[in-house]
């Protein structure tokens, strides 16, 4: 079905209700990698109960944590075979740290929809309230996909976060697991595109990659870990546009440069000659 971008955008998604447990929070934090050095006490503040702190990009699992199904690429006026979708790009923007656990409430809408005539972008937006009503965070994705440009929508601009000319400040390496996407994926992301072969190849990948949002995490907390003590309560904000896929296993080599009140940063695959995982990256403090 040819994608109707008058239907679609601005097209108001409804409201859901979540919940949250310390639980939840720790098996994200674990799904990243946390914890590998569990006589670390700073590992703990993800990895244990006591003094336990939430990672912002938890605010990308929070609604769908009862997830059991794959995700349906359907918005009014657009239906799209997942196989066809990857993720974009990815915005949290925190109006107070998350707590352990809570209730809460997201509005979703789509924001806009833009024909890169190979591909179509879907950018959505969840404002998300806890049930008392205070603003907790507001969340905003794009998902690129494949083969769906065309429909004579709009193209959009292409604002880019260029890193400064000099070397970086600080060069990080982080592991990842080869099971990283099975554990992560039970988060609630239930994406075939990360567990099935059969589903990759037929993605057009000769494996399954990972999900988008757990590198998203990953090297937020290998940010947070190296450049803010491993606190996370100064995070305001965090995005990142996925540049090039990750494999479960490999390598990430993250790059980032200081300026005032925010941090650039862009991640490579080391292992795969530099490839670019991410670019345009922004770490704003509060
Ligand atoms: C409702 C629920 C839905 C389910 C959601 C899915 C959930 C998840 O499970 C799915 C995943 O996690 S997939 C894994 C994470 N994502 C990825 O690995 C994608 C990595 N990126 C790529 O492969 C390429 O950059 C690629 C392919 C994205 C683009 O590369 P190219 O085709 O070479 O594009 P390029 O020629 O460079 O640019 C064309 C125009 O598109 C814009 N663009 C590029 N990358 C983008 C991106 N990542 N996000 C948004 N827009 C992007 C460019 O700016 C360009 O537009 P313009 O010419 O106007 O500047």
């Amino acid at each position: 079905m040819p994608i109707d971008a008058d239907t679609a955008i601005g097209a108001d998604l409804g409201e859901t209700t979540f919940s949250w447990t310390s639980s939840d929070v720790l098996l994200y934090h674990l799904a990243l990698g946390a914890g590998a050095d569990p006589t670390d006490e700073r590992e703990l503040r993800y990895a244990y109960e006591r003094d336990l702190r939430v990672l912002p990009s938890f605010a990308t699992v929070a609604p769908n944590l009862r997830l059991f199904e794959p995700p349906a690429v359907t918005f009014p006026g657009i239906s799209i075979d997942l196989a066809k979708v990857v993720h974009g790009t990815q915005e949290v923007v925190l109006h107070r740290p998350i707590p352990v656990e809570g209730k809460a409430t997201g509005r979703s809408r789509v924001v806009d929809v833009l024909d890169k005539g190979k591909a179509a972008v879907i950018v959505s937006e969840i404002a998300v309230t806890s049930d008392s009503g205070d603003p907790l965070w507001t969340a905003r994705s794009s998902i690129f996909a494949r083969g769906e440009g065309g429909f004579g929508g709009k193209r959009g601009t292409s604002d880019r976060v260029e890193p400064p000319a000099r070397e970086p400040d600080v060069v990080l390496d982080t592991p990842t697991l080869p099971q990283q996407a099975l554990l992560y994926r039970l988060c609630g992301d239930r994406n075939p595109l990360h567990a099935d072969p059969d589903f990759a190849r037929s993605a057009g990948f000769d494996t399954p990659i990972l999900h988008g949002l757990c590198t998203y995490g990953v090297v937020l907390k290998a940010v947070t870990d190296a450049l803010l003590d491993a606190d996370v309560r100064p995070i305001r904000s965090w995005s990142a546009k996925f540049a090039g896929i990750v494999l479960p296993g490999e390598r990430l080599r993250t790059r980032v440069w200081r300026e005032e009140g925010r941090l650039l940063v862009t991640t490579t695959a080391p292992d795969r000659d530099e490839a670019p995982v991410l670019s345009d990256a922004v770490l704003t403090e509060a």
